[in-house]
């Protein structure tokens, strides 16, 4: 264990810890900065602090010994800036003054942080290391210039916190926010690719990064061997600088590499070249493509000059490249350069990606199959090589593979899905394949209307309609789907003003994403619909349903006016109520349970599949391929799935939550015990009678949460006393599910000799639920912070 020096002067000396009698490593030595040196050719335009300032030291030190010893981790890149003057640099390089709005990645100790506010900033810190949020806060607790949020950058939907943030700031003027960080080194280039196309936001963005990173960042010449997708990226969004070099020996504890402090200057969104608004047309013809730059006869001449062909396929490209993978089967979009003041049409860049009429996949699998094409002839490059034809034109053509990892360089560094190991065709749609799964991120507050009694087929649509005529039933469930990395892939494709799409509710299938012609976030929007079955808003589980409205006054309208109507073909009357979990105080954020059975069992809870049409062996079908299945149960419309081993369930959880069973998504989780573990008097011999999922047979047997001979109300989640008998949580009063008490849908929890599940069962299908638990179980604490 790294234990911290003490606090005397530097150079410090360890202080006696009787209740630490291990040996202490040798302290920090006194910081220094190096002066900035060339490297590679780059210049280096700001020297760096000069040595022998220790205040920086001084409270460093004083701030990890003032909460206990707190142990640096490294897998946070933990390497405090003991020089308070590098600090002072990294201010002054972002041109921070007073009244600015800054964002600080990891303040630590919170040194950065004090000289950013000195300079009369506003910081808005994010910090993932729970202790070091405390340690700053504490630090400067009182004051209203600071925000600290507690999260995982890379995780985290900067936009959204940010914006609002910024603009009650600045008072409602329109503002750029700046970066400036001491970043942890192993997520800085995810933290650029992540912040650099938000120029939108941000005016400028200063870190501190691993020397070579830097270098390789601020690498602008094309003719280097260096030169790499990621500088396409850099350049792309912003003008990076390489500032200075700090070395390692200003860092507690010390790395083994040296620092560097990089600025970005981003691009506002108005100069990224028009990648999509110039290229919507099927057939890539350049000379078409191009011609709101210049007249076509001047297009063929320039590319002529270029060497390429007017008709970019990409079996011509793939002449320039052995790489292309498939060229069938895609489309081509191209760029040009973007001002319409270069009339020469000087291919920029390229974007090749699958047609969006191929697509056969949700959106997550348009990424791994997305095509970059590079083709640079750029007068900037030009003006730096003295050759504005030299290299007349060069070609980087790369498929992604499926597994290369976010820092792979595969691509210009969109944000991706997180990679898996089953093959494309095997891989869950959704939710968890989409990073950040179907979280419910936008409506944490909304009150779910309870509906039940419904018929078996009865439709989302017809319900929707129904209640739609009382108020709005939050229909759009592109909120749910947009990731924070959806949202940031899909910015720089909206029209202005982005900011007001900074709440992921906002985030919709835009008219202006059409107006654009980008048609693939549309398509995905789309794909994204019809895979998700039933959609989000208004999640149809057999018989009942939740219904979202916008607003509460209108839910309570439709309650009062739909509750006990009669409804569907059969007519049956319909229980229209609000929730009982909403009624009694709310429940949600208040649980102390898991949300959902982490526990690896040999057995799968599967829900949200067709409860009528699937039967065993359909669910054999989709499971058997993960490992040797000793039993599956239907379940009304619940299922288990009981593997042989372990391993086998844990792979067949991974590969088959989220993937789609005879149209419809399934949700899939360990059950919280095994089939074999008896309890609650379940029997598994009883299995036999329980593998048809015949709904008769479910009727036959009494144990129906609906009931027979009755009004079928919600279904029992409460204590279900008598069986056969609904009970709605309230011994007898039909309502709306209890959701505070784990029992068993089936009715009747100690009605086990009917096969129902015990109890626990219970919990899971509830905490599973797609369109009620399942969104919010898997929605991360900060939204429900938010
Ligand atoms: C290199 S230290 C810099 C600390 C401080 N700014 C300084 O200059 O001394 C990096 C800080 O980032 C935090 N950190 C690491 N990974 C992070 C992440 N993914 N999101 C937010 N903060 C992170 C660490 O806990 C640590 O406090």
């Amino acid at each position: 264990m790294v234990a911290l020096p003490s606090l005397s002067p530097p150079p410090p000396r360890p202080s006696p810890s009787p209740a630490t009698p291990r040996r202490r490593p040798p302290p920090p030595p006194p910081p220094h900065a190096t002066p900035s040196h060339r490297v590679r050719s780059r210049p280096a335009t700001v020297v760096s602090a000069a040595s022998g300032v220790t205040d920086g030291y001084h409270s460093t030190i004083r701030s990890l010994n003032s909460r206990g010893r707190h142990v640096p981790r490294k897998s946070l890149g933990q390497n405090y800036m003991l020089n308070s003057k590098v600090n002072e640099e990294l201010v002054a390089a972002a041109g921070v003054e007073e009244g600015d709005v800054v964002l600080e990645i990891g303040p630590g100790t919170g040194s950065l942080t004090a000289a950013l506010l000195d300079a009369g900033a506003t910081v808005f810190a994010v910090e993932k290391d729970k202790h070091m949020a405390t340690l700053v806060n504490d630090r400067f607790g009182s004051t209203e210039q600071l925000k600290i949020i507690e999260e995982d950058i890379t995780k985290f939907n900067v936009r959204s916190h940010l914006l609002p943030f910024l603009e009650e700031k600045s008072h409602h003027t329109r503002k750029y926010a700046k970066v400036v960080s001491n970043l942890p080194f192993n997520v800085s280039t995810e933290v650029v690719k992540l912040l650099l196309p938000m120029g939108d936001v941000f005016s400028v963005m200063v870190l501190l990064l691993q020397d070579e990173t830097a270098l390789r960042f601020a690498d602008a010449s094309i003719q280097t061997p260096e030169y790499r997708p990621i500088n396409v990226f850099v350049n792309f969004y912003s003008e990076p600088e390489y500032k200075f070099k700090v070395e390692r020996t200003n860092f507690f504890p010390q790395p083994k590499v040296d620092g560097a402090v990089i600025s970005f200057k981003l691009k506002n969104s108005g100069d990224y070249p028009p990648v999509n608004s110039a290229f919507n047309g099927k057939r890539k013809m350049l000379r078409k493509s191009l011609q709101h730059l210049c007249s076509s006869s001047e297009i063929e001449a320039a590319l002529a000059n270029i060497g390429l062909p007017v008709t970019l396929t990409l079996p011509v490209l793939a002449r320039f490249s052995p790489v292309v993978a498939r060229p069938s089967g895609f489309s081509c979009n191209n760029s040009g350069d973007g001002s319409s003041s270069s009339p020469t049409g000087h291919c920029r860049w390229a974007h090749i990606h699958p047609a969006p009429g191929k697509i056969s996949t949700p959106i997550q699998l348009i990424h791994p199959h997305l095509v970059h094409v590079v083709a640079y002839k750029n007068p900037h490059y030009a003006a730096t090589d003295q050759s504005p034809l030299s290299p007349p034109l060069r070609f980087s053509i790369r498929r992604r593979r499926p597994n290369q990892s976010p820092r792979g360089g595969g691509d210009l560094g969109f944000p991706r899905p997180r990679p898996r190991r089953l093959s494309p065709r095997r891989r869950p749609l959704l939710p968890s394949s989409i990073p950040g799964g179907l979280r419910r991120v936008a409506c944490p507050k909304m009150r779910p209307v309870f509906c039940g009694n419904l018929d078996y087929d009865a439709r989302q649509s017809e319900i929707e309609r129904l209640f739609s005529k009382y108020g709005r039933v939050e229909r759009d469930i592109m909120e749910h789907l947009c990731s924070s990395w959806m949202m940031d892939w899909a910015l720089p494709f909206l029209p202005e003003p982005r900011s007001s799409l900074v709440h992921l509710q906002e985030l919709r299938v835009h008219p202006g994403i059409c107006s654009l012609g980008n048609n693939h976030l549309v398509n995905d929007a789309l794909l994204l619909r019809s895979a998700l079955h039933p959609p989000l808003r208004c999640t149809l589980l057999p018989r009942f349903a939740f219904v979202y409205m916008e607003d509460e006054r209108d839910a309570d309208e439709a309650i009062h006016r739909l509750d006990r109507i009669e409804f569907g073909r059969k007519g049956r009357r319909l229980r229209v109520e609000w929730t009982k979990e909403d009624r009694s105080g709310g429940r949600r954020g208040n649980s102390k349970r898991s949300p959902n059975n982490t526990r690896p069992t040999k057995t799968l809870f599967v829900i949200n599949f067709d409860p009528i049409n699937t039967r065993t062996r359909d669910l054999e079908r989709h499971f058997d391929q993960y490992g040797k299945i000793s039993n599956v149960r239907i379940r009304r419309n619940f299922a288990f799935v009981q593997y042989e081993l372990q391993e086998d369930a844990t792979k067949a959880l991974e590969g088959t939550n989220g993937s789609t069973l005879m149209d419809r998504v399934i949700s899939v989780e360990y059950a919280l015990r095994d089939d074999d573990e008896k309890r609650n008097g379940y029997s598994p011999e009883r299995r036999g009678r329980d593998r048809s999922p015949d709904r008769r047979d479910y009727r036959g047997r009494s144990a129906s949460p609906y009931g027979r001979g009755r009004e079928r109300g919600s279904p029992d989640y409460g204590r279900g006393r008598e069986r056969g008998s609904p009970d709605y949580g309230r011994g007898g009063d039909r309502g709306s599910p209890d959701y505070h008490r784990g029992a068993s849908p089936q009715g009747g929890n100690k009605g086990d000799e009917r096969g129902s599940p015990p109890n626990n069962y219970d919990r899971e299908r509830r905490e599973a639920s797609p369109g009620y638990d399942g969104p919010r179980s898997r929605s991360p604490a900060r939204y429900e912070r938010e």
